[in-house]
């Protein structure tokens, strides 16, 4: 097994709170990864250490082979976990500014998961619904055919039939490309069928991780080993 990401070591502290106490991850390369954990246990920090947002203050971190970098990130398409839009943005404008900006963006592919997921070109971005929103950012995010897909939170929001939908468009990009997919989600009952590798993270630390299907023959469903965890 390659793997796409490995982290060693990683800390960062804010003040006197660590989000990440040495943190050790791999992300093997073209399989869908799963950071699962509760509230504030270091999901997004790590996430947002892998585009090079935030700096680890110790440890090492490597994406695609290279240190986290605004270069590097033409190979990663990166869904944050808030959305932010230009003033007067529109379904439509936005594919077209992805179009023009986003490094390998398919503007066909785009169309389509807005079709799909309910997303009309004319919708205006100022008073979507937080659904809504979360549609758009995940088409924006998933019409790369980028070779890593980090993906914070992609379901929150999301009523469950688009959500089924949404993992179905991921397992349909997943299929016909060879894309390395990170999520980190809190909605493991609709998405663990998604999943071949997972790691739990526990106060800043991966407290277990491996392949799903071992896991589960070792320690039940993937919900099971969340409540044996965190409950
Ligand atoms: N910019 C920041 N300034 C101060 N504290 C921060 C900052 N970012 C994260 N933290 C703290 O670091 C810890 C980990 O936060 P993080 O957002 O990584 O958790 P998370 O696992 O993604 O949580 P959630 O599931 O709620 O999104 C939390 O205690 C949070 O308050």
């Amino acid at each position: 097994m390659k793997a796409a990401i490995k982290g060693e070591g990683l800390t960062k502290r804010y003040g006197k709170r660590k989000a990440l106490d040495n943190f050790d991850i791999e992300v093997p390369e073209y399989a869908i990864t799963a950071i699962l954990g509760p509230n504030g246990a270091g999901k997004s920090t790590f996430m947002r250490m892998l585009t090079g947002l935030v700096a680890p203050d110790s440890g090492s971190l490597t994406v695609l082979g290279e240190r986290p970098s605004w270069r590097q990130n033409r190979l990663v398409s990166y869904l944050p976990d808030r959305a932010r839009w230009y003033q007067g943005q529109t379904v439509e404008s936005a594919i077209e500014w992805g179009t023009k900006l986003l490094p390998e963006f398919r503007r066909d592919t785009a169309w389509e998961l807005a079709g799909s997921l309910g997303l009309e070109a004319d919708l205006e971005t100022e008073g979507m619904s937080k659904g809504q929103e979360a549609r758009l950012m995940l088409t924006l995010c998933l019409a790369r055919e980028v070779p890593l897909l980090v993906l914070d939170e992609p379901f929150s929001g999301i009523d469950m039939i688009s959500r089924e939908k949404i993992v179905l468009a991921l397992i349909d990009a997943f299929a016909t490309r060879r894309q390395t997919v990170l999520i980190c989600t809190h909605e493991i009952a609709e998405t663990e069928s998604l999943f071949d590798h997972a790691v739990f993270v526990k106060d800043g630390r991966a407290a277990l991780s491996g392949g799903v299907e071992e896991l589960r023959s070792r320690s039940g469903s993937m919900q099971d080993i969340y409540r044996s965890l965190y409950g």
